[in-house]
């Protein structure tokens, strides 16, 4: 007999996506707020897509004192901030205004023309944040992709390799719209708070199939899920 052995999370289950988006939020900023008080400044990674709408909504009503938080993406779309698949607009239009807007943004996308141009650029603007990351949430897709580590991405091998040293690389994947500018893996398992924020059944189904033994490279949710030192946590509602 074969022992199947899941991959280890702890779960957060909530029946309401509004009731998740609070307590994250507070969790969230709880984890700020000690950051600041120890080294002055805290800076956090956030995940695009639809789902973080709600946390950011519940965090720009909170004050863990944004004027000290510097926020970036975990991964960003290849488009201008102005395209409605940006990121880096769904962060300026759900996150950054009410107390949140004396927050510092900093953005992966970079106005030139080459995708691989703007990750180094990218990159080196994040190696002048105070690192590690206080705080990074994760979405996923049901393909098992997180931040823009898709499955048969071109830069796949690269940006879940334990030992990259570049902080922001390029993917290009058919499972994606566009081209992808994304954090790698050691940037993100490095984080001090690092979450995975995920909603619906059908995530949920394909988290339960990621725990599973197989291949990264099929669902790259498991090359987090692999690298972490704790169980990673998932914040999860129906
Ligand atoms: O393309 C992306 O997809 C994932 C999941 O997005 P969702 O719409 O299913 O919530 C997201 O985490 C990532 O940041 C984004 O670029």
């Amino acid at each position: 007999m074969t022992e199947s052995k899941a991959r280890p999370i702890t779960l957060q289950e909530f029946d309401d996506r509004a009731a998740l988006a609070e307590a994250l939020a507070e969790r969230i900023c709880e984890t700020l707020e000690r950051a600041i008080a120890e080294k002055g400044e805290a800076v956090m990674a956030v995940s695009g897509g639809s789902t973080p709408k709600l946390l950011f909504e519940a965090l720009s009503k909170r004050n863990p004192g944004w004027v000290n938080v510097t926020v970036s993406l975990v991964d960003e779309r290849f488009v201008p901030p102005e395209d409605e698949r940006s990121n880096q607009r769904l962060v300026s239009t759900y996150l950054l205004k009410d107390a949140a807007a004396e927050a510092t943004f900093v953005p992966l996308y970079q106005h030139v023309d080459d995708v691989d141009a703007a990750a180094a650029l990218a990159s080196g603007k994040i190696d002048t944040l105070a690192l590690p990351f206080d705080v990074a949430i994760l979405g996923m897709g049901t393909d098992g992709h997180t931040a823009s580590f898709f499955p048969g991405g071109d830069n796949l091998e690269a940006a879940t390799d334990p030992g990259e040293r570049r902080s922001v690389l390029a993917m290009h994947a058919g499972g994606a719209e566009e081209p992808r500018l994304t954090l790698t893996l050691p940037q993100l398992v490095a984080s001090t708070m690092l979450v995975l924020h995920i909603e619906g059944g059908n995530k949920r189904e394909a988290l339960d199939r990621a725990r599973e033994p197989g291949p990264a490279s099929e669902m790259p949710i498991r090359s987090i899920l692999d690298a972490v030192e704790r169980p990673l946590e998932v914040y999860w509602a129906a």
